[in-house]
């Protein structure tokens, strides 16, 4: 049995963990951690029922008490990259959600996993759908090299771009590189500042927010007299939780850090 702490487990992606971890045979919730809702029970506020484990809000003291097998987080840009150098201080292994971490951190946290002996396992997006999207993506550009994405998420997001649409750029970028191919040149000049969206690897993302949407992203190409567009939705969160579980269960297998839900596929 797999001992997992959800740090962020009263979020929209945190309680939804704490159910997919209830619900698996091989896999028991052990703890969580919100800031709102301290001393309240993990189960009662993740809709499983009453688990008689309180929530708390110091991942560190939380760590040394409950000593997990497992943190999976899903709380926010600002504080993940303190929150990963946390666990693997404890020598606790990390299944980490949470977007906006850099390359660099990554480096970082990588080299800091291996000197401790812990494993970190992080990916942008854990949907299957998402991982497929991305490798099409990589596919199509070396054909069809011009490309733009544009992403849309909840107004609630709060990070943009998204790590998916992030990591569905580099991932494009490096297959026109190895295929030797470039896109045209961009000709427009933007009368208003961030009228062509954001550069990623000179990728141009598009970010929308609405109420509404859950989480999307169309991955457009351009060619001579033809358009391919490559679109994934998630229609809800649970879409994201075989991805969790499949990472929950294999994050010990390799040292030091990963990156990409297509690692263990
Ligand atoms: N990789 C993937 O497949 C997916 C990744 N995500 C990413 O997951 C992250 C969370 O998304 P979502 O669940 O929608 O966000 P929510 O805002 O619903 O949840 C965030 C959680 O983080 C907690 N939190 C807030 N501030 C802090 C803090 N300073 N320290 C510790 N915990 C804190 C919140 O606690 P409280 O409520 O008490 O404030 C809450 O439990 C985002 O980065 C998002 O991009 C989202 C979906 C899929
Ligand atoms: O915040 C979200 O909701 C999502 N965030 C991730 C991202 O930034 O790519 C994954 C998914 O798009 C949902």
């Amino acid at each position: 049995m797999l001992r997992v702490l959800v740090n962020g487990a009263d979020g929209r992606m945190g309680s939804q963990v704490v159910k997919a971890v209830f619900e698996d045979p091989e896999l028991e919730v052990a703890g969580g951690i919100s800031i709102t809702h301290v001393g309240e029970d993990v189960g009662d506020i993740a809709g499983v029922g009453h688990l008689g484990l309180t929530i708390r809000d110091d991942l560190g003291a939380a760590l040394d008490d409950i000593k997990p097998d497992v943190v999976v987080d899903f709380t926010t840009p600002k504080v993940i990259f303190n929150n990963a150098k946390t666990c693997i201080e404890h020598g606790v292994n990390m299944v980490v959600g949470t977007t906006g971490l850099t390359a660099e951190q990554r480096h970082e946290l990588h080299a800091l996993a291996l000197e401790k002996k812990t494993s970190i396992f992080i990916a942008p997006n854990f949907s299957i759908g998402a991982v497929l999207m991305m490798k099409l993506s990589t596919e199509v550009a070396p054909y069809l090299p011009d490309v733009e994405i544009i992403e849309l998420h909840h107004n609630n997001k709060l990070d943009a771009p998204s790590g998916t649409a992030i990591m569905t750029a580099d991932k494009i970028d490096a297959a026109r590189k190895e295929a030797g191919v470039q896109p045209a040149p961009d000709k427009t000049h933007e009368s208003l500042d961030g009228a062509r969206g954001a550069s990623v690897d000179g990728i141009p993302i598009h970010s929308v927010r609405l109420p509404g949407y859950i989480a999307h992203q169309q991955v457009l190409f351009g060619g001579y007299g033809e358009l391919l567009t490559i679109r994934h939705d998630s229609m809800d969160r649970k879409s994201f939780m075989p991805g969790v579980v499949l990472a929950v269960k294999k994050v010990s297998s390799r040292p030091g850090l990963t990156f990409g839900l297509e690692n263990y596929l």
